[in-house]
């Protein structure tokens, strides 16, 4: 532990220009759909994250040659000779994130059996994987769950099939898509989740040779196809790590550019940043054109100079306020006037982090009740999921432990933001979704070091 903290010494607003690549949420199930091709596959754009060398890692265990393409970011994934892997070898990568539950479909149809170690990512729930499960049997899979993980086989085969999701799930979504694309029949998944992410899936998907509708009222249609080739894809950039920045440049009264970010996806954050009095400006990209050089497009984010204003807001499904945006902006709202309401609704645990941030000063009371206008799932279930900020807080330095991803973010901005010197421990935790985040810190004059 020692050696993983960061000391910053906070006060010093952000300033400066970043640029985000592909979606942490995509990247790593594109590569999944690799699996599924007969032919190689381009992925453009991929950022240096643990999440991407944990899938890398799996790939290659299951015999897909995965190498580095000519441009800075470009991955190339070979999936010629698919083959099983020992459960000793994949059980290295159990605990390290959500996306092994992802191979379950694809290496059934390229196998006949598959065996998923145990699910890691953020500790902000219970984050079960029953929706993943009944569609899996739906679809024809015998799963077995065993203490060392879940072995499946698919005897009959996979086959089409009609499935209603109880809560839009991102990942059962994608489940249900990467099985279904090699299925025969058709299969109807209702309630299915339809953010960003998922329609650049459906895009990689449809590259491939899919035959996918998305229909209105969070209906997809699957029409199962006998092969699938290899897709080029370009990802859409990562909206949380920019809203991530975005939060930092308020929180620290500065001023950052995000080159990448892209408006359409951000839409419902882009709201809550004006309502709290934020200010942002987006820059399109232009070509180059008669010799002078072409642009890139993104979003300024800045703090206007003038005093924030508290805002009420629920988490959601898209096209609701992300919840992985939550934990970054509640740092900033701890500097706006007035009370500020979050009402989380996406997972049951996901603000035990203002602790830390009420012992840096912040005034966070959390509450059992759905604050929000709506009752979610949560409301009678005893978890604390919303929450009051008091502010403005003036935050002084502390010493931190990362306890998730967003969180682990959050605890930086925040430290950031405080008068004097903090010592943020766990920090390598960041690295699962944020690309090279100390030297982006660097970039934006921050007063960061390693001990
Ligand atoms: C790698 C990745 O893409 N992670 C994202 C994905 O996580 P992930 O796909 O794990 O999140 P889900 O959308 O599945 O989870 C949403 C809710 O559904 C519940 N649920 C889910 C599956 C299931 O079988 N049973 C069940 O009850 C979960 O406990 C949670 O309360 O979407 C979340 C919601 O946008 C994001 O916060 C995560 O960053
Ligand atoms: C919750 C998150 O990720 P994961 O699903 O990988 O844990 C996140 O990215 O905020």
């Amino acid at each position: 532990m020692t050696d993983d903290v960061l000391v910053v010494h906070g006060g010093t607003p952000l300033e400066g220009t970043i640029r985000v690549r592909g979606a942490k949420n995509l990247v790593s199930k594109a590569m999944v759909a690799a699996l599924l091709g007969d032919q190689p596959s381009r992925l453009y754009d991929v950022p240096r994250i643990r999440d991407v060398e944990v899938v890398r890692g799996l790939l290659g265990l299951h015999g897909v040659k995965v190498t580095d393409g000519d441009e800075d970011g470009e991955l190339v994934l070979d999936p010629a000779n698919v083959e099983g892997a020992s459960t000793d070898e994949i059980n290295v990568h159990a605990g390290s994130s959500r996306i092994p539950i992802l191979l379950c479909g694809p290496l059934l149809h390229r196998l006949g059996h598959a065996f998923i170690p145990d699910l890691g990512g953020c500790h902000i729930g219970p984050r079960p994987i029953d929706f993943h499960i009944e569609a899996l049997r739906q679809f024809g899979a015998v799963v077995d769950k065993q203490p060392e993980g879940m072995h499946l086989t698919a005897p009959s085969g996979l086959h089409g099939t009609k499935f209603a999701l109880p809560y839009p799930s991102v990942g059962a979504t994608e489940q249900v898509l990467l099985t279904a694309v090699l299925a025969e029949g058709v299969t109807e998944l209702r309630n299915a989740a339809v953010e960003p992410e998922i329609i650049d899936l459906i895009c990689v998907l449809q590259k491939m040779g899919a035959i996918i509708k998305v229909h209105t009222d969070r209906v997809i249609e699957i029409q199962g196809v006998p092969r699938l080739g290899g897709y080029s894809h370009r990802p859409i950039p990562d909206r949380i790590e920019a809203a991530s920045w975005a939060a930092a440049a308020l929180a620290t009264r500065g001023h950052v550019e995000v080159l990448g970010a892209q408006q359409a996806d951000m839409m419902t954050f882009l709201n809550v940043f004006r309502s709290v009095g934020g200010s942002y400006e987006v820059t399109d990209s232009r070509p180059p054109r008669n010799g002078s050089a072409g642009q890139e497009g993104g979003i300024r984010f800045w703090h206007p100079g003038t005093e924030l204003s508290a805002t009420a807001l629920e988490t959601d499904v898209h096209p609701g306020f992300m919840t992985d945006w939550q934990q970054p902006l509640v740092v900033a709202l701890t500097q706006a006037r007035g009370l500020s309401i979050v009402h989380e609704t996406v997972y049951e645990q996901r603000l035990g982090y203002t602790d830390a941030l009420n012992k840096m000063g912040a005034n966070i009371q959390v509450y059992r009740d759905c604050l929000g206008g709506t009752p979610c799932r949560f409301g009678r279930r005893n978890f604390k999921h919303s929450a009051v900020i008091a502010g403005p807080s003036k935050l002084h330095a502390a010493d931190l432990v990362i306890p998730d991803l967003r969180a682990g973010f959050s605890h930086l901005i925040a430290a950031l933001a405080a008068e004097g010197t903090s010592r943020v421990y766990g920090v390598d935790l960041i690295n699962r979704g944020y690309e090279d985040f100390e030297a982006k810190l660097a970039n934006l004059g921050a007063h960061v070091e390693r001990p």
